[in-house]
Protein backbone atom coordinates (compact mmCIF):
# COMPACT_ATOMS: atom_id res chain seq x y z
CA UNK A 1 0.00 0.00 0.00
CA UNK A 2 1.37 3.18 -1.19
CA UNK A 3 0.60 6.63 1.04
CA UNK A 4 2.28 7.71 3.72
CA UNK A 5 3.79 5.16 5.70
CA UNK A 6 2.05 1.73 5.55
CA UNK A 7 0.30 0.65 8.91
CA UNK A 8 1.92 -1.40 11.36
CA UNK A 9 3.07 -0.49 15.13
CA UNK A 10 4.55 2.82 15.35
CA UNK A 11 7.84 3.08 13.67
CA UNK A 12 10.29 6.08 14.27
CA UNK A 13 10.63 9.46 12.84
CA UNK A 14 9.48 9.97 9.33
CA UNK A 15 12.00 12.65 8.96
CA UNK A 16 12.67 12.42 4.84
CA UNK A 17 11.94 16.11 4.89
CA UNK A 18 14.76 17.14 7.27
CA UNK A 19 17.40 16.53 4.74
CA UNK A 20 18.27 18.87 2.14
CA UNK A 21 17.88 17.31 -0.79
CA UNK A 22 17.25 19.66 -3.97
CA UNK A 23 15.60 18.84 -7.15
CA UNK A 24 12.24 17.73 -7.54
CA UNK A 25 11.02 14.73 -4.89
CA UNK A 26 10.71 11.70 -5.54
CA UNK A 27 11.60 10.30 -8.46
CA UNK A 28 9.40 7.26 -8.45
CA UNK A 29 6.07 9.27 -8.11
CA UNK A 30 4.95 11.71 -10.80
CA UNK A 31 4.29 14.37 -8.69
CA UNK A 32 7.08 16.97 -9.01
CA UNK A 33 5.17 20.17 -7.06
CA UNK A 34 4.08 21.56 -10.58
CA UNK A 35 0.57 20.83 -9.77
CA UNK A 36 -0.39 20.39 -13.24
CA UNK A 37 -1.53 18.56 -15.53
CA UNK A 38 -2.77 15.90 -12.57
CA UNK A 39 -4.10 18.36 -10.29
CA UNK A 40 -6.66 19.44 -13.49
CA UNK A 41 -9.74 19.07 -14.40
CA UNK A 42 -10.42 15.31 -16.06
CA UNK A 43 -12.73 14.57 -18.31
CA UNK A 44 -14.83 12.32 -16.01
CA UNK A 45 -15.77 16.08 -14.53
CA UNK A 46 -19.60 17.02 -14.54
CA UNK A 47 -21.43 19.07 -12.59
CA UNK A 48 -21.45 19.52 -9.27
CA UNK A 49 -19.14 17.55 -7.12
CA UNK A 50 -19.26 15.78 -3.39
CA UNK A 51 -16.49 17.32 -0.79
CA UNK A 52 -15.20 14.61 1.86
CA UNK A 53 -16.88 13.04 5.06
CA UNK A 54 -14.72 12.76 8.21
CA UNK A 55 -15.61 10.47 11.38
CA UNK A 56 -13.48 9.45 14.48
CA UNK A 57 -14.38 7.67 17.28
CA UNK A 58 -12.61 7.14 20.65
CA UNK A 59 -14.10 4.56 23.24
CA UNK A 60 -16.04 2.03 21.86
CA UNK A 61 -14.87 -1.89 21.03
CA UNK A 62 -14.55 -2.87 17.79
CA UNK A 63 -14.48 0.98 16.77
CA UNK A 64 -13.95 0.50 13.40
CA UNK A 65 -17.27 -1.01 12.73
CA UNK A 66 -18.80 2.29 14.21
CA UNK A 67 -16.50 4.05 11.55
CA UNK A 68 -17.55 2.32 8.40
CA UNK A 69 -21.50 2.67 9.50
CA UNK A 70 -20.23 6.22 9.97
CA UNK A 71 -19.34 6.83 6.63
CA UNK A 72 -21.88 4.78 5.03
CA UNK A 73 -24.05 7.74 6.41
CA UNK A 74 -21.66 10.32 4.81
CA UNK A 75 -21.23 8.66 1.59
CA UNK A 76 -23.32 11.51 0.27
CA UNK A 77 -19.70 13.43 0.89
CA UNK A 78 -17.81 11.54 -1.43
CA UNK A 79 -18.12 8.79 -3.60
CA UNK A 80 -14.82 7.47 -5.21
CA UNK A 81 -13.18 5.97 -1.84
CA UNK A 82 -13.19 5.52 1.89
CA UNK A 83 -10.58 4.54 4.07
CA UNK A 84 -10.57 3.57 7.90
CA UNK A 85 -7.61 3.71 10.72
CA UNK A 86 -7.82 2.17 13.96
CA UNK A 87 -4.81 1.81 17.04
CA UNK A 88 -4.66 -1.28 18.68
CA UNK A 89 -1.95 -2.33 21.64
CA UNK A 90 -0.76 -6.02 20.02
CA UNK A 91 -1.18 -4.52 16.30
CA UNK A 92 -0.09 -1.11 16.08
CA UNK A 93 -1.80 1.47 13.36
CA UNK A 94 -3.31 -0.45 10.88
CA UNK A 95 -5.12 1.47 7.88
CA UNK A 96 -7.64 0.05 4.99
CA UNK A 97 -8.07 2.20 2.47
CA UNK A 98 -10.35 0.84 -0.53
CA UNK A 99 -11.66 2.93 -3.86
CA UNK A 100 -15.20 2.50 -4.05
CA UNK A 101 -18.44 2.39 -1.94
CA UNK A 102 -18.19 2.14 1.71
CA UNK A 103 -21.21 -0.39 1.66
CA UNK A 104 -19.46 -2.36 -0.56
CA UNK A 105 -16.13 -2.55 1.07
CA UNK A 106 -16.24 -2.20 4.97
CA UNK A 107 -18.44 -4.51 5.52
CA UNK A 108 -16.58 -7.39 4.56
CA UNK A 109 -15.31 -9.32 7.81
CA UNK A 110 -11.48 -9.82 6.40
CA UNK A 111 -11.24 -6.15 6.38
CA UNK A 112 -13.05 -5.52 8.98
CA UNK A 113 -11.08 -8.23 11.00
CA UNK A 114 -7.60 -6.01 10.22
CA UNK A 115 -8.87 -2.96 11.96
CA UNK A 116 -9.15 -3.80 15.73
CA UNK A 117 -8.95 -1.16 18.35
CA UNK A 118 -11.06 1.59 20.48
CA UNK A 119 -10.37 4.16 18.26
CA UNK A 120 -10.76 4.84 14.50
CA UNK A 121 -10.65 7.37 12.02
CA UNK A 122 -12.53 7.13 9.10
CA UNK A 123 -12.73 9.25 5.33
CA UNK A 124 -14.58 9.29 2.35
CA UNK A 125 -13.28 10.97 -0.63
CA UNK A 126 -14.23 13.18 -3.59
CA UNK A 127 -10.72 14.38 -4.58
CA UNK A 128 -10.09 18.06 -4.70
CA UNK A 129 -6.28 17.61 -4.97
CA UNK A 130 -4.15 14.70 -6.71
CA UNK A 131 -6.17 12.74 -9.37
CA UNK A 132 -9.05 14.37 -9.33
CA UNK A 133 -12.20 12.74 -10.20
CA UNK A 134 -9.96 9.98 -10.41
CA UNK A 135 -8.44 9.15 -6.69
CA UNK A 136 -5.57 7.26 -6.79
CA UNK A 137 -5.45 4.64 -3.83
CA UNK A 138 -2.15 6.46 -2.50
CA UNK A 139 -4.18 9.46 -2.44
CA UNK A 140 -7.05 7.78 0.08
CA UNK A 141 -7.03 9.17 3.22
CA UNK A 142 -6.51 8.62 6.01
CA UNK A 143 -3.27 9.75 5.52
CA UNK A 144 -0.56 8.26 8.07
CA UNK A 145 3.01 9.69 9.45
CA UNK A 146 5.31 8.29 11.50
CA UNK A 147 6.75 10.86 14.09
CA UNK A 148 9.65 10.55 16.50
CA UNK A 149 6.85 10.60 19.26
CA UNK A 150 4.55 8.48 17.58
CA UNK A 151 2.54 8.10 15.00
CA UNK A 152 -0.51 10.18 13.83
CA UNK A 153 -3.21 9.67 10.96
CA UNK A 154 -5.30 12.28 9.68
CA UNK A 155 -8.58 12.81 7.82
CA UNK A 156 -9.59 16.22 5.77
CA UNK A 157 -12.51 17.79 4.45
CA UNK A 158 -11.56 21.07 2.73
CA UNK A 159 -9.46 21.81 0.21
CA UNK A 160 -5.59 24.09 1.24
CA UNK A 161 -5.64 26.90 -0.90
CA UNK A 162 -1.97 27.37 -0.92
CA UNK A 163 -0.88 23.77 -1.42
CA UNK A 164 0.52 23.78 -4.46
CA UNK A 165 2.85 26.47 -3.41
CA UNK A 166 3.44 24.53 0.14
CA UNK A 167 4.37 21.19 -1.81
CA UNK A 168 6.92 23.06 -4.24
CA UNK A 169 8.70 25.21 -1.25
CA UNK A 170 8.55 21.60 0.85
CA UNK A 171 9.61 19.68 -2.19
CA UNK A 172 12.60 21.87 -2.17
CA UNK A 173 13.57 21.48 0.99
CA UNK A 174 13.75 17.93 0.57
CA UNK A 175 10.24 16.77 1.41
CA UNK A 176 9.25 13.41 -0.28
CA UNK A 177 5.37 13.47 -0.84
CA UNK A 178 4.21 9.75 -1.23
CA UNK A 179 0.79 11.14 -2.36
CA UNK A 180 -0.81 14.26 -4.51
CA UNK A 181 -3.47 15.32 -1.93
CA UNK A 182 -2.61 18.52 -0.44
CA UNK A 183 -3.68 17.12 3.25
CA UNK A 184 -0.54 15.81 2.88
CA UNK A 185 1.36 19.35 3.25
CA UNK A 186 0.08 19.31 6.95
CA UNK A 187 2.33 15.88 7.49
CA UNK A 188 5.09 17.40 6.05
CA UNK A 189 4.61 20.87 7.70
CA UNK A 190 3.86 18.81 11.27
CA UNK A 191 7.30 16.92 10.72
CA UNK A 192 9.22 20.01 10.57
CA UNK A 193 7.54 21.63 13.41
CA UNK A 194 9.99 21.35 16.21
CA UNK A 195 7.10 21.18 19.01
CA UNK A 196 7.88 18.35 20.88
CA UNK A 197 3.83 17.01 21.03
CA UNK A 198 1.64 15.82 18.07
CA UNK A 199 -1.22 18.10 18.86
CA UNK A 200 1.59 21.54 19.15
CA UNK A 201 3.23 20.06 15.56
CA UNK A 202 -0.20 19.92 14.45
CA UNK A 203 -1.15 23.61 15.55
CA UNK A 204 2.40 25.17 13.98
CA UNK A 205 1.54 23.27 10.74
CA UNK A 206 -2.19 24.50 10.30
CA UNK A 207 -0.86 28.06 10.70
CA UNK A 208 0.81 27.65 7.45
CA UNK A 209 -1.68 26.35 5.90
CA UNK A 210 -5.01 28.34 3.75
CA UNK A 211 -8.30 27.85 2.82
CA UNK A 212 -10.76 24.96 4.33
CA UNK A 213 -10.21 22.10 6.82
CA UNK A 214 -12.41 20.24 8.89
CA UNK A 215 -10.02 17.51 9.74
CA UNK A 216 -9.62 14.76 12.87
CA UNK A 217 -6.41 13.55 13.37
CA UNK A 218 -5.80 10.42 15.42
CA UNK A 219 -3.15 9.36 17.88
CA UNK A 220 -3.10 6.33 20.01
CA UNK A 221 -4.75 7.54 22.34
CA UNK A 222 -5.82 10.88 21.28
CA UNK A 223 -8.53 12.47 18.44
CA UNK A 224 -7.99 16.06 17.30
CA UNK A 225 -10.99 17.83 15.84
CA UNK A 226 -10.00 21.07 14.27
CA UNK A 227 -11.64 23.77 12.16
CA UNK A 228 -9.89 26.75 9.76
CA UNK A 229 -10.51 30.09 11.06
CA UNK A 230 -13.66 30.59 9.27
CA UNK A 231 -15.04 27.30 9.91
CA UNK A 232 -15.77 26.90 6.27
CA UNK A 233 -16.71 23.03 6.39
CA UNK A 234 -18.67 21.40 9.47
CA UNK A 235 -17.63 19.41 12.06
CA UNK A 236 -19.64 18.58 15.06
CA UNK A 237 -18.91 16.51 18.41
CA UNK A 238 -21.10 13.49 19.74
CA UNK A 239 -21.39 11.27 22.64
CA UNK A 240 -21.92 7.41 22.87
CA UNK A 241 -21.92 5.32 25.85
CA UNK A 242 -19.24 7.05 27.42
CA UNK A 243 -17.65 7.13 24.06
CA UNK A 244 -16.54 10.40 21.61
CA UNK A 245 -17.21 10.87 18.27
CA UNK A 246 -16.18 13.20 15.85
CA UNK A 247 -18.01 13.64 12.35
CA UNK A 248 -19.04 15.70 9.37
CA UNK A 249 -22.32 15.83 10.10
CA UNK A 250 -25.07 14.65 12.71
CA UNK A 251 -26.94 12.38 10.37
CA UNK A 252 -23.60 10.29 11.15
CA UNK A 253 -23.71 10.61 15.01
CA UNK A 254 -27.76 9.20 14.51
CA UNK A 255 -26.41 6.51 12.53
CA UNK A 256 -25.31 4.76 15.79
CA UNK A 257 -27.22 6.29 17.86
CA UNK A 258 -24.99 8.60 19.35
CA UNK A 259 -25.97 12.15 20.76
CA UNK A 260 -25.32 15.49 19.73
CA UNK A 261 -22.96 17.64 21.66
CA UNK A 262 -22.19 20.40 20.10
CA UNK A 263 -20.48 21.62 17.11
CA UNK A 264 -16.77 22.48 17.00
CA UNK A 265 -16.41 26.44 16.72
CA UNK A 266 -14.69 27.92 13.69
CA UNK A 267 -10.78 28.19 14.58
CA UNK A 268 -11.43 25.68 17.17
CA UNK A 269 -9.00 22.12 18.40
CA UNK A 270 -10.13 20.08 20.68
CA UNK A 271 -8.51 17.33 21.95
CA UNK A 272 -10.07 14.40 22.77
CA UNK A 273 -8.50 11.25 25.18
CA UNK A 274 -10.83 8.98 27.06
CA UNK A 275 -10.41 11.11 30.13
CA UNK A 276 -11.98 14.11 28.49
CA UNK A 277 -11.91 16.95 26.21
CA UNK A 278 -9.65 19.83 26.04
CA UNK A 279 -10.59 23.02 23.64
CA UNK A 280 -7.78 25.41 22.32
CA UNK A 281 -7.59 28.66 19.57
CA UNK A 282 -4.88 28.45 17.79
CA UNK A 283 -5.16 31.22 14.80
CA UNK A 284 -6.25 34.72 15.00
CA UNK A 285 -9.86 35.48 15.45
CA UNK A 286 -11.76 35.12 12.19
CA UNK A 287 -15.29 36.38 11.07
CA UNK A 288 -17.06 33.07 10.76
CA UNK A 289 -17.72 32.62 6.95
CA UNK A 290 -19.36 28.71 6.93
CA UNK A 291 -19.94 27.14 3.57
CA UNK A 292 -24.02 28.28 2.45
CA UNK A 293 -23.72 25.56 0.02
CA UNK A 294 -23.92 23.16 2.47
CA UNK A 295 -27.54 24.22 3.49
CA UNK A 296 -28.49 24.03 -0.55
CA UNK A 297 -26.77 21.01 -1.80
CA UNK A 298 -24.14 19.35 0.04
CA UNK A 299 -25.24 18.19 3.52
CA UNK A 300 -28.09 15.79 3.83
CA UNK A 301 -31.42 17.13 5.11
CA UNK A 302 -31.67 15.16 7.95
CA UNK A 303 -28.75 17.02 9.37
CA UNK A 304 -28.43 19.76 11.71
CA UNK A 305 -26.17 22.83 11.21
CA UNK A 306 -25.74 25.99 13.29
CA UNK A 307 -29.33 24.74 15.27
CA UNK A 308 -30.96 24.81 12.01
CA UNK A 309 -32.12 21.55 9.63
CA UNK A 310 -31.08 21.55 6.44
CA UNK A 311 -34.40 20.12 5.14
CA UNK A 312 -36.22 23.20 7.04
CA UNK A 313 -33.34 25.73 5.14
CA UNK A 314 -34.08 23.93 2.16
CA UNK A 315 -37.64 24.10 2.56
CA UNK A 316 -37.29 27.60 3.47
CA UNK A 317 -35.30 28.69 0.41
CA UNK A 318 -38.24 27.06 -1.82
CA UNK A 319 -41.01 29.38 0.45
CA UNK A 320 -38.66 32.34 -0.61
CA UNK A 321 -38.74 31.81 -4.07
CA UNK A 322 -41.91 31.43 -4.52
CA UNK A 323 -42.31 34.98 -2.92
CA UNK A 324 -39.34 36.58 -4.97
CA UNK A 325 -40.41 34.92 -8.29
CA UNK A 326 -44.43 33.42 -8.54
CA UNK A 327 -45.15 31.21 -11.64
CA UNK A 328 -48.69 30.77 -12.96
CA UNK A 329 -48.44 26.57 -12.85
CA UNK A 330 -50.63 23.96 -12.69
CA UNK A 331 -47.72 21.45 -10.67
CA UNK A 332 -44.70 21.87 -8.72
CA UNK A 333 -42.15 19.26 -9.37
CA UNK A 334 -39.02 18.42 -7.77
CA UNK A 335 -35.54 17.56 -9.50
CA UNK A 336 -34.89 14.81 -7.26
CA UNK A 337 -33.38 14.13 -4.58
CA UNK A 338 -31.71 17.64 -3.44
CA UNK A 339 -34.65 19.64 -5.21
CA UNK A 340 -36.99 17.92 -3.29
CA UNK A 341 -37.17 20.41 0.18
CA UNK A 342 -37.10 23.10 -1.89
CA UNK A 343 -40.27 22.06 -4.10
CA UNK A 344 -42.47 21.20 -1.51
CA UNK A 345 -41.40 24.88 0.03
CA UNK A 346 -42.35 26.16 -3.08
CA UNK A 347 -45.84 24.34 -3.43
CA UNK A 348 -46.50 25.26 0.25
CA UNK A 349 -46.25 29.01 -0.59
CA UNK A 350 -47.39 29.33 -3.59
CA UNK A 351 -50.64 27.22 -3.45
CA UNK A 352 -49.80 25.07 -6.52
CA UNK A 353 -49.92 21.28 -6.08
CA UNK A 354 -46.66 19.45 -5.65
CA UNK A 355 -46.27 16.23 -7.69
CA UNK A 356 -43.51 13.70 -8.30
CA UNK A 357 -43.06 14.56 -11.99
CA UNK A 358 -39.99 13.23 -12.08
CA UNK A 359 -38.59 9.91 -10.70
CA UNK A 360 -35.31 9.04 -9.97
CA UNK A 361 -33.65 5.76 -10.45
CA UNK A 362 -32.27 4.36 -6.59
CA UNK A 363 -29.67 2.29 -8.34
CA UNK A 364 -27.51 5.01 -9.46
CA UNK A 365 -24.85 6.88 -7.37
CA UNK A 366 -25.56 10.82 -6.15
CA UNK A 367 -23.71 11.92 -8.98
CA UNK A 368 -22.98 10.06 -11.97
CA UNK A 369 -19.68 10.02 -13.72
CA UNK A 370 -19.73 9.42 -17.35
CA UNK A 371 -16.54 8.00 -18.63
CA UNK A 372 -17.83 9.56 -22.57
CA UNK A 373 -19.17 12.35 -23.80
CA UNK A 374 -21.69 10.53 -25.51
CA UNK A 375 -22.65 8.29 -22.00
CA UNK A 376 -22.86 12.03 -20.43
CA UNK A 377 -25.36 12.87 -22.14
CA UNK A 378 -27.35 9.75 -21.81
CA UNK A 379 -26.61 10.27 -17.79
CA UNK A 380 -29.22 12.19 -16.86
CA UNK A 381 -31.62 10.03 -18.46
CA UNK A 382 -29.72 7.14 -16.75
CA UNK A 383 -30.81 8.82 -13.55
CA UNK A 384 -33.84 10.53 -13.88
CA UNK A 385 -37.54 9.83 -15.75
CA UNK A 386 -40.07 11.97 -16.36
CA UNK A 387 -44.04 10.56 -14.60
CA UNK A 388 -46.07 11.41 -17.93
CA UNK A 389 -48.83 10.90 -16.41
CA UNK A 390 -48.66 13.48 -14.19
CA UNK A 391 -46.90 16.18 -16.35
CA UNK A 392 -48.94 15.28 -19.64
CA UNK A 393 -50.92 18.71 -20.67
CA UNK A 394 -49.93 20.73 -17.67
CA UNK A 395 -47.76 24.30 -16.76
CA UNK A 396 -45.02 22.26 -14.74
CA UNK A 397 -42.94 24.24 -12.08
CA UNK A 398 -39.45 22.28 -12.08
CA UNK A 399 -37.32 22.87 -8.76
CA UNK A 400 -33.84 21.89 -8.75
CA UNK A 401 -30.95 23.27 -6.14
CA UNK A 402 -28.52 25.03 -8.62
CA UNK A 403 -27.44 25.01 -12.55
CA UNK A 404 -23.80 24.25 -13.14
CA UNK A 405 -23.29 23.43 -16.43
CA UNK A 406 -26.89 23.40 -17.13
CA UNK A 407 -26.62 19.57 -18.49
CA UNK A 408 -29.65 18.19 -15.75
CA UNK A 409 -31.70 21.48 -16.53
CA UNK A 410 -31.55 20.99 -20.31
CA UNK A 411 -32.16 17.10 -20.42
CA UNK A 412 -35.01 17.18 -17.94
CA UNK A 413 -36.60 20.33 -19.52
CA UNK A 414 -36.48 18.33 -23.34
CA UNK A 415 -38.00 14.95 -21.41
CA UNK A 416 -40.81 16.66 -19.65
CA UNK A 417 -41.60 18.51 -22.94
CA UNK A 418 -41.79 14.80 -24.49
CA UNK A 419 -43.70 13.73 -21.99
CA UNK A 420 -46.42 16.31 -23.22
CA UNK A 421 -46.02 19.27 -20.72
CA UNK A 422 -47.36 22.37 -22.15
CA UNK A 423 -45.10 24.90 -20.57
CA UNK A 424 -41.99 24.74 -18.45
CA UNK A 425 -41.22 26.98 -15.72
CA UNK A 426 -37.58 26.37 -13.89
CA UNK A 427 -36.88 27.63 -10.50
CA UNK A 428 -33.73 27.26 -8.84
CA UNK A 429 -32.98 27.24 -5.11
CA UNK A 430 -29.61 29.02 -5.26
CA UNK A 431 -28.13 32.32 -7.15
CA UNK A 432 -26.79 31.13 -10.28
CA UNK A 433 -23.27 30.07 -10.10
CA UNK A 434 -20.98 31.60 -11.36
CA UNK A 435 -17.51 31.19 -9.57
CA UNK A 436 -15.38 27.94 -9.09
CA UNK A 437 -15.42 27.01 -5.28
CA UNK A 438 -11.63 26.46 -3.90
CA UNK A 439 -12.52 25.26 -0.65
CA UNK A 440 -13.20 21.45 -1.17
CA UNK A 441 -16.33 21.32 -3.76
CA UNK A 442 -15.24 20.35 -6.66
CA UNK A 443 -16.71 22.22 -8.93
CA UNK A 444 -15.90 22.50 -12.76
CA UNK A 445 -13.38 25.57 -14.22
CA UNK A 446 -15.38 28.86 -14.73
CA UNK A 447 -15.64 29.06 -17.98
CA UNK A 448 -17.53 25.58 -17.72
CA UNK A 449 -20.21 27.46 -15.84
CA UNK A 450 -23.46 28.23 -17.50
CA UNK A 451 -23.99 31.17 -15.44
CA UNK A 452 -20.50 32.61 -15.74
CA UNK A 453 -21.11 33.09 -19.22
CA UNK A 454 -24.49 34.08 -19.81
CA UNK A 455 -27.04 36.12 -17.73
CA UNK A 456 -30.55 35.00 -16.70
CA UNK A 457 -32.21 36.00 -19.92
CA UNK A 458 -30.01 33.90 -22.17
CA UNK A 459 -29.53 30.87 -19.99
CA UNK A 460 -33.15 30.67 -20.17
CA UNK A 461 -33.36 30.93 -24.39
CA UNK A 462 -30.14 28.56 -23.91
CA UNK A 463 -32.25 26.32 -21.86
CA UNK A 464 -35.25 26.23 -23.87
CA UNK A 465 -37.58 26.86 -21.03
CA UNK A 466 -40.60 28.96 -20.65
CA UNK A 467 -38.74 30.90 -17.97
CA UNK A 468 -35.86 30.48 -15.21
CA UNK A 469 -35.77 32.48 -12.11
CA UNK A 470 -33.10 32.22 -8.85
CA UNK A 471 -33.75 32.43 -5.67
CA UNK A 472 -31.69 35.56 -4.42
CA UNK A 473 -28.58 35.76 -2.48
CA UNK A 474 -30.91 37.81 0.48
CA UNK A 475 -33.61 35.45 0.15
CA UNK A 476 -31.03 32.68 0.48
CA UNK A 477 -29.50 34.05 3.30
CA UNK A 478 -33.26 34.87 5.02
CA UNK A 479 -34.04 30.79 4.35
CA UNK A 480 -30.52 30.00 6.07
CA UNK A 481 -31.82 31.91 9.59
CA UNK A 482 -30.54 35.31 8.99
CA UNK A 483 -33.50 37.50 8.60
CA UNK A 484 -32.11 40.33 7.72
CA UNK A 485 -30.57 39.17 4.40
CA UNK A 486 -27.19 39.26 3.37
CA UNK A 487 -24.68 41.76 5.35
CA UNK A 488 -22.62 42.91 2.74
CA UNK A 489 -20.02 44.66 4.87
CA UNK A 490 -19.95 41.22 6.81
CA UNK A 491 -21.45 38.31 5.21
CA UNK A 492 -22.28 35.28 7.52
CA UNK A 493 -21.32 32.33 4.94
CA UNK A 494 -18.91 31.31 2.43
CA UNK A 495 -21.17 32.47 -0.83
CA UNK A 496 -18.30 32.73 -2.92
CA UNK A 497 -19.81 30.62 -5.85
CA UNK A 498 -22.27 32.64 -6.17
CA UNK A 499 -20.31 36.60 -5.31
CA UNK A 500 -17.09 35.57 -6.09
CA UNK A 501 -16.63 37.44 -2.62
CA UNK A 502 -13.99 34.70 -1.60
CA UNK A 503 -13.27 34.68 2.57
CA UNK A 504 -9.67 32.89 1.90
CA UNK A 505 -7.25 34.30 -1.16
CA UNK A 506 -7.40 31.21 -3.50
CA UNK A 507 -3.69 31.48 -3.94
CA UNK A 508 -3.10 28.28 -6.26
CA UNK A 509 -5.85 29.02 -8.59
CA UNK A 510 -4.70 32.57 -8.82
CA UNK A 511 -1.63 31.32 -9.85
CA UNK A 512 -2.84 29.19 -12.52
CA UNK A 513 -4.83 32.32 -13.68
CA UNK A 514 -8.01 29.67 -12.51
CA UNK A 515 -9.83 33.43 -11.17
CA UNK A 516 -8.41 37.34 -12.16
CA UNK A 517 -6.01 39.19 -9.92
CA UNK A 518 -2.68 39.05 -8.81
CA UNK A 519 -0.58 36.21 -7.84
CA UNK A 520 0.18 37.24 -3.73
CA UNK A 521 2.86 36.22 -2.09
CA UNK A 522 3.33 32.65 -1.31
CA UNK A 523 2.93 31.59 2.29
CA UNK A 524 5.98 31.46 4.38
CA UNK A 525 7.44 28.13 4.82
O1 LIG B 1 -26.28 22.06 -14.19
P1 LIG B 1 -25.62 20.75 -14.01
O2 LIG B 1 -24.19 20.76 -14.44
O3 LIG B 1 -26.37 19.62 -14.57
O4 LIG B 1 -25.52 20.51 -12.42
C1 LIG B 1 -26.57 20.78 -11.53
C2 LIG B 1 -27.12 19.51 -10.99
O5 LIG B 1 -26.07 18.79 -10.31
C3 LIG B 1 -26.54 18.39 -9.04
O6 LIG B 1 -27.24 17.18 -9.15
P2 LIG B 1 -26.55 15.78 -9.22
O7 LIG B 1 -27.16 15.04 -10.32
O8 LIG B 1 -25.07 15.91 -9.24
O9 LIG B 1 -26.89 15.10 -7.82
P3 LIG B 1 -28.28 14.93 -6.96
O10 LIG B 1 -28.88 13.66 -7.40
O11 LIG B 1 -27.80 14.86 -5.54
O12 LIG B 1 -29.17 16.10 -7.17
C4 LIG B 1 -27.52 19.48 -8.66
O13 LIG B 1 -28.48 18.96 -7.73
C5 LIG B 1 -28.19 19.82 -9.97
O14 LIG B 1 -29.30 18.99 -10.19
N1 LIG C 1 -13.36 17.13 -1.01
C1 LIG C 1 -12.57 17.14 0.02
O1 LIG C 1 -12.90 17.59 1.12
C2 LIG C 1 -11.22 16.62 -0.32
C3 LIG C 1 -10.22 16.59 0.81
C4 LIG C 1 -8.81 16.64 0.26
N2 LIG C 1 -8.55 17.98 -0.26
C5 LIG C 1 -8.59 15.59 -0.82
O2 LIG C 1 -8.51 15.93 -1.99
O3 LIG C 1 -8.55 14.42 -0.49
S1 LIG D 1 -17.33 28.76 -2.85
FE1 LIG D 1 -19.45 27.99 -2.68
S2 LIG D 1 -19.28 25.79 -2.40
FE2 LIG D 1 -17.27 26.68 -2.01
S3 LIG D 1 -17.19 27.00 0.21
FE3 LIG D 1 -17.91 28.91 -0.69
S4 LIG D 1 -20.15 28.73 -0.73
FE4 LIG D 1 -19.32 26.70 -0.37
MG1 LIG E 1 -29.46 17.36 -8.73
Amino acid sequence: MSGIGSGGPDTPCYGHDRHEIHGHGDPGHDHSGHAEPEHGETPFDDSLHEECGVFGVLGLDDASTYAALGLHALQHRGQEAAGIATWHPGTGFNVERRLGYVRDEFTKTEVIDKLPGRISLGHTRYSTAGHKGQTALRDIQPLLADFAMGSFAIAHNGNLTNADKLRAKLIERGAIFQSGSDTECILHLMARSMQQTIPDKMKDALRLVEGAFSLIGMTRTKMIGVRDPMGIRPLVLGRKDGAWILASETCALDIIGADFEREIEPGEMIIVSETGITSHRPFEPAPSRFCVFEYVYFSRPDSQIGGLSVYEARRLIGVELAREAPAEADLVCPIPDSGTPAAIGFSQESGIPFAMGIIRNPYVGRTFIEPTQQIRDMGVRLKLNVNRALVAGKRVVLVDDSVVRGTTSRKIKEMVLAAGAREVHFRIASPPTRWSCFYGVDTPDREKLLAARMDEAEMARHLGVDSLRFVSLDGLYRACGMAEGRDRSAPRFCDACFSGDYPVDPRDARAKGKIDGPVLDPAPV
